[in-house]
């Protein structure tokens, strides 16, 4: 009797199991005061909070997009940019990640060269090189043509995201519908390219989420910009 009362509760956790959708755990990271939470926020609900303030450990928001028919749940982890912020808990960001985003400001040069010592805490944390990886530069409405010496250049984004392996964009809050629909561009290319790199036979399910094992190349790069 009691056997078979377990039985039935595991078919039930293995169907609730199978209907559940496939979470993907996304890291934002990059210098402070980047845009990574309002980045975030757009990323999930469309719109930029009405307030950001320096984000302590980490945000979470998700957000569900239907690829092909299979809806999967995208889980952004907003990481804190500053160091006083981060601390311990850096371990626990780079856990079953899945797929990275690193972001800088286009108006600083310092964001940008920032970036190396971000690839490197992944290096350390032991992040795989198999996983998709997206250089996202915000504030692009603060682009100024008269300070361009100043300023990150697409050329040279995009040579850096070639070097990296990276798939890179731009973005900003500007706030005209053309430029929302290329926000969702960005979650449906993110979300597609997950769905792709993965497959029903290298994901493991990993506390309720998804880790993924597979070893795919990286794509060719692509600019988009919003
Ligand atoms: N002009 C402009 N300002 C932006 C943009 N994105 C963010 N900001 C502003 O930049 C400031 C910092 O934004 P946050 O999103 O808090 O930056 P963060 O990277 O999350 O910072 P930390 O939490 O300290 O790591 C805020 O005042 C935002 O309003 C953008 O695309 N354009």
């Amino acid at each position: 009797m009691d056997s078979s009362l377990e039985f039935s509760s595991s078919l039930g956790s293995v169907s609730s199991l199978l209907t559940r959708h496939r979470t993907f755990k996304v890291l934002m990271i990059g210098d402070s005061g980047v845009g990574k939470t309002c980045l975030t926020h757009r990323l999930c609900a469309g719109e930029f909070p009405c307030r950001a303030e320096a984000t302590i450990g980490v945000d979470f928001r998700e957000r569900l997009v239907e690829i092909d028919g299979e809806k999967i749940r995208l889980q952004l982890w907003d990481t804190a940019g500053q160091e006083r912020f981060r601390k311990s808990m850096v371990q626990h960001y780079y856990r079953n990640v899945h797929a990275i985003f690193f972001v800088y400001d286009v108006t600083s040069l310092t964001s940008f060269s920032g970036l190396n010592s971000w690839i490197e805490e992944c290096r350390q944390n032991s992040l795989g090189q198999d996983i998709p990886k997206f250089l996202v530069g915000n504030k692009s409405d603060l682009r100024d043509p008269s300070r361009a010496n100043q300023q990150v250049n697409q050329q040279t984004a995009m040579s850096f995201a070639k070097a990296h392996g990276m798939m890179c964009f731009e973005t900003s809050e500007e706030k005209v519908p053309i430029k929302q629909d290329q926000i969702e561009d960005i979650v449906l290319t993110v979300a597609g390219k997950l769905k792709r790199h993965t497959t029903i036979n290298n994901i493991s399910v990993c506390n309720g989420s998804f880790k993924v094992t597979s070893k795919k190349g990286a794509e060719k790069e692509s600019w988009s910009c919003c």
